[in-house]
């Protein structure tokens, strides 16, 4: 790949974006895991109020990534709180003394990253550090699965009744967008679909764009540093040509903001048959549209906690650490749905599982 417009004297700086659940923090850690020496400053934005995937990185014991190193962004999608947020943590990372070779930034699930990368225009920044590029990770199983196409003779129909009904549903138009801004993008979760069925996510996917950016497959994250960190683009200086859908919206006097998504915590006692919990949580996730669900589960008689990641109603757990000690034990979980998805009504179905 070129590094033409790598600029030389600047900190390179990765912007990691795709949808909820798509694999970003499991491809991150596997980097931290496999960074030829690297050390990488590590900043993370989360949607919901429990910082998961901040736990899970911190959890790696990765030496090219120390505790320090990792910066959590938690007042909201880092595409909104750009110049609150974002800059600062930007320049008190650039005042340190021992600065990192790299920067990897998560975004949100929900987040857009057009003006993230156009922040770093920003003059203080721009000094300093440059966008090596972005890398949109997708979930070729939910594309498979028809999670990001609307059906259009659908929308078609309603329109006939209802002329404001001129969106594409949020979730297509934010996997286009976070296609749009793509310098890589990595179709990943390859262990479930066949190879026809990745075939026609790699149509469906550049079907959804007109730039051309290099697409690569990968299972568990598992790309190769060299291949994710050395771009070398500057995508900061390309980045009005990518525009989002919000942004062409916004030119037309809309604006943008996450209320076509909702988030909330359920907090729970211990949970005594986690396989049943599980079980039953699928049912709840199915029943009422969940599209993200993901926190620790407390279990009598464990010294672990239960983590538990639901990307709609295909769930993982595994025992990620040791409650420790002093740290109260407790069951939470942070859901993420359509605004629509009823609050009560799923609050309800979860805490009946204990
Ligand atoms: N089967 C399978 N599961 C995967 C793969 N990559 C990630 N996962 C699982 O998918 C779930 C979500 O992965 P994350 O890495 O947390 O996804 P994310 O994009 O960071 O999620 P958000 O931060 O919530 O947007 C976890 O349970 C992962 O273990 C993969 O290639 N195959």
């Amino acid at each position: 790949m070129t590094l033409a417009k790598a600029q030389p004297g600047k900190i390179p700086a990765t912007v990691i974006t795709g949808f909820l659940g798509a694999g970003k923090t499991t491809m991150i850690r596997n980097l931290l895991q496999n960074a030829d020496g690297k050390r990488i400053a590590l900043i993370i934005n989360e949607f919901g109020d429990l910082g998961v995937d901040g736990d899970v990185l911190k959890g790696c014991g990765a030496e090219a990534c120390s505790e320090e190193d990792i910066i959590e962004l938690t007042n909201g999608c880092i595409c909104c709180t750009v110049a609150d947020d974002f800059i600062p943590t930007m320049t008190k990372l650039l005042e340190r003394e021992n600065r990192p070779d790299h920067i990897v930034i998560e975004t949100s699930g929900l987040a857009l990253p057009q003006p993230l990368v156009a922040a770093f225009n920003w003059p203080d920044i721009r000094s300093e550090v440059t966008v090596d590029g972005v890398v949109t990770v997708v979930d070729s199983a939910a594309v498979a699965a028809g999670r990001f196409a609307d059906d259009h003779d659908k929308v078609d129909a309603l329109r006939v009744v209802d002329d404001n009904l001129d969106h594409e549903s949020p979730l297509e138009e934010l996997f286009e967008d976070q296609l749009t801004a793509a310098d890589l993008i990595v179709l990943n979760k390859t262990d479930l679909i066949d190879a026809a069925g990745l075939k026609s996510v790699r149509e469906e996917v550049a079907s959804r764009i007109s730039r051309k950016p290099t697409m690569i497959e990968a299972r568990n994250g598992e790309v190769a540093a060299a291949i994710l960190l050395g771009l070398g683009v500057g995508t900061e200086g390309e980045i009005a040509n990518r525009k989002s859908h919000h942004e062409l919206d916004h030119e037309a006097g809309e604006e943008h903001d996450h209320d076509e998504f909702d988030s909330f915590v359920v907090e729970l006692g211990p949970v005594a048959d986690p396989t049943l919990f599980v079980d039953r949580l699928k049912t709840v996730i199915a029943e009422h549209d969940v599209l993200r669900l993901k926190g620790f589960a407390d279990i009598p008689g464990k010294p672990m906690r239960l983590l538990i990641q639901a990307v709609g109603s295909r769930i993982d757990q595994y025992y990620d650490r040791a409650w420790a000690p002093g740290e109260a034990r407790g069951t939470r979980l942070v859901v993420i749905g359509l605004h629509d998805m009823d609050e009560a009504a799923v609050r309800t179905a979860i805490s009946a599982l204990v």
